[in-house]
């Protein structure tokens, strides 16, 4: 049997008296892609920084490896091995892809350093012409791969990557999904926030839609393939 990486239940969110989440129940098994898809403002980023404790839930359960991580802080919860990736691809501008990707080197919990940087560049071959170039000197794309490198070097058990395809060229999109796919091939798991339904449908396993700060549906990519009445209410298909 598959062993459970996250479980989050009934997971609730306010900005100030605003309530956004509403009840959020989500699994993740080892190995599995989860695209968490949704419309604008529908939750998906208030979901990944509740469950990073970027911005703490109000009320729920989150249990990452067996052990209840609600309310702990981000600090804590990334250093357990759960890397946030968030969707403004923050870089260190003045270092350079290197020293970016040096600073976050951090073995896992067994103390294995199974990311190093000749295996980054071997999954990110983009990145290695540019490892002497600062970070703030890069393409929106270019970053976006640091940045999913970046906490790589931290050898997380599991990774949120929060809308990594947003505001991209088509051809940058394509890149970023082989290399989100090549990921999964090396046992990575992941659970991957997007509005845009066709880079989840190629590189996903399951698909959790969220709608008004509740998960509406999960299922395989293949059962929401074939469900025109979830993808026309919740995905504007
Ligand atoms: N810092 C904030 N303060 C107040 N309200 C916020 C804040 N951040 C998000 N919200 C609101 O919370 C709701 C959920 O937003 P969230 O960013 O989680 O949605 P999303 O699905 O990630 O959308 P998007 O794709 O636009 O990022 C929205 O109504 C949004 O306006």
């Amino acid at each position: 049997m598959n062993q459970s990486i996250l479980a989050v239940h009934d997971l609730e969110a306010h900005y100030g008296i605003s309530q956004v989440l509403f009840g959020v129940d989500l699994t993740i098994e080892k190995g599995q892609c989860v695209a968490l898809l949704g419309r604008n403002g529908a939750g998906k980023s208030t979901t990944m920084k509740a469950i990073s404790g970027i911005h703490p839930g109000t009320s729920g359960r989150v249990v990452f490896n067996g052990q209840s991580i609600f309310k702990d802080k981000a600090y804590r919860i990334a250093r357990s091995g759960l890397a946030f990736v968030p969707e403004d691809r923050q870089t260190f501008p003045e270092h350079t892809v290197e020293e970016n990707l040096l600073i976050a080197a951090k073995p896992d919990s067994s103390g294995t350093y199974k990311w190093s940087l000749e295996h980054i560049y071997r999954t990110f071959p983009l990145l290695v012409p540019l490892r002497h170039r600062q970070g703030g000197l890069l393409s929106g794309g270019e970053q976006q791969l640091l940045v999913i490198a970046r906490a790589l070097m931290g050898n997380p058990s599991l990774l949120l990557l929060d809308e990594p395809s947003e505001g991209l060229a088509p051809v940058i999109v394509q890149q970023i999904a082989r290399c989100v796919a090549g990921l999964l091939k090396t046992g990575a798991t992941i659970l991957l926030a997007e509005q845009n339904m066709h880079f989840c449908l190629h590189i996903a396993t399951h698909v959790a839609v969220i709608d008004k700060g509740r998960v509406v549906y999960t299922g395989t990519v293949e059962e929401l393939r074939r469900n025109d009445d979830i993808k026309k209410r919740y995905l504007s298909v």
